[in-house]
């Protein structure tokens, strides 16, 4: 997708959102798995269908997020998944706090190539990046290829939390985003008397008290 395009897209030098830490989250995964979209949904809450336009290079979005009634200010960079813009993205990968690692529910090689993106991780991100395993596209389930149990079980294989998100009916996305805030806040230590936070059992506990299917 063409980051230039989106009207509300707020990257680059001149920003003034800096009045205090920003948390610098990336967005990774094999092109086409929906992280632009993923973003704009957070974003804007919308879905733009259409064809699909790869990312070139690398942008942020910064958006605050409150949690517990504090703003958490997270800078979220979403990447170009295609192979030769590879190279680019590792060298942001360093001083990335977060990460979420998305693959496409209807498309195997996207899930097939997690062990490979977690391998880079784990080669170029800082030991302690919060990751989240996401499997984007839930919403098409007549094309699914992966099912959730195999998300499920790579996550734990990985010691990674995990859910399936739509960015196209925005299910799980800003849970997703806020689960992500949640950990950064709490490890920023601007509440440390407060008991420790885990991302897992918060996104477990937000999963049961969904009502109905949407959690996964
Ligand atoms: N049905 C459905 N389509 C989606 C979803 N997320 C993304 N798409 C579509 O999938 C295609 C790729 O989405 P993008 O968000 O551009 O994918 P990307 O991961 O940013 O791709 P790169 O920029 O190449 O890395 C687009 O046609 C989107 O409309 C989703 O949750 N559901």
């Amino acid at each position: 997708m063409d980051l230039q395009g989106l009207d509300s897209y707020q990257g680059g030098p001149g920003c003034d959102f800096n009045e205090h830490v920003l948390h610098k989250t990336i967005l990774v995964g094999d092109s086409g798995v929906g992280k632009t979209s993923l973003l704009v949904q957070f974003d804007q809450g919308k879905f733009i269908p259409g064809s699909f336009s790869a990312t070139v290079g690398i942008g942020f979005t910064n958006k605050v997020v409150t949690v517990d009634g504090a703003r958490v200010k997270l800078q979220i960079w979403d990447t170009a998944g295609q192979e030769r813009f590879r190279s680019v993205t590792h060298a942001y990968y360093r001083d990335a706090q977060a990460l979420l690692l998305l693959y496409d529910i209807t498309n195997k090689s996207s899930f097939d190539n997690i062990r490979a993106w977690l391998t880079e991780i784990h080669e170029y991100a800082q030991r302690d990046v919060v990751i989240v395993l996401l499997g984007n596209k839930a919403d098409v389930s007549s094309e699914r290829v992966i099912r959730r149990e195999d998300g499920e079980t790579l996550a734990r294989e990985y010691g990674v939390p995990f859910m399936e998100t739509s960015a196209k009916t925005g299910m799980n996305v800003e849970l997703a985003f806020l689960a992500i805030a949640r950990e950064l806040k709490h490890r920023a230590g601007q509440h440390a008397k407060e008991p420790s936070f885990q991302i897992r059992d918060y996104l477990e506990s937000q999963k049961k008290r969904a009502s109905c299917c949407s959690f996964v």
